[in-house]
């Protein structure tokens, strides 16, 4: 069900950490564990040093346990629609399948589904390391 996991994202850009940009995203992630977990982004100072929504969900999910993203919701207060930058598709993709479900939501809920092999097509992989 994706409205539980659009309303964690929107809660998760509440707690956004944006005072440079004021532009608040949060993101929730779905795992093969069954729990969500939230991410919202947090700047800096020194611009380059924040990051965002998506690298914190991420890092909730790896810490609480979970290792596959079966969907992921994103927000953007601003956005009626908020695609993640090209960073935060590779790093969804390292945990993420070709059908992955990527909710892209406005405040109301979900404004557009894609898969993982939409949202990042032709992506960098190989078998030569690891
Ligand atoms: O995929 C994205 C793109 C941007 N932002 C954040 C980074 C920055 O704090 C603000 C403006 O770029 O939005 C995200 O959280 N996720
Ligand atoms: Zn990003």
């Amino acid at each position: 069900m994706a409205q539980d996991l659009f309303e964690a994202a929107r809660a998760a850009m509440g707690r956004a950490y944006a005072p440079y940009s004021k532009f608040p995203v949060g993101a929730a992630i779905r795992a093969d564990d069954g729990k969500i977990y939230l991410g919202a982004n947090v700047e800096n100072l020194s611009f380059p040093q924040g990051w965002c929504a998506e690298p914190t969900a991420i890092g909730n999910m790896v810490m609480g346990g979970g290792r596959k993203i079966v969907e992921i919701a994103v927000i953007a207060e601003k956005l009626a629609c908020c695609p993640p930058c090209g960073g935060c598709r590779q790093k969804i993709a390292e945990f993420a399948g070709p059908d992955t479900r990527v909710y892209l939501c406005d405040e109301v809920g979900v404004q557009k589904t894609l898969t993982m092999d939409e949202l990042l097509p032709f992506s960098f992989q190989t078998d030569v390391i690891g």
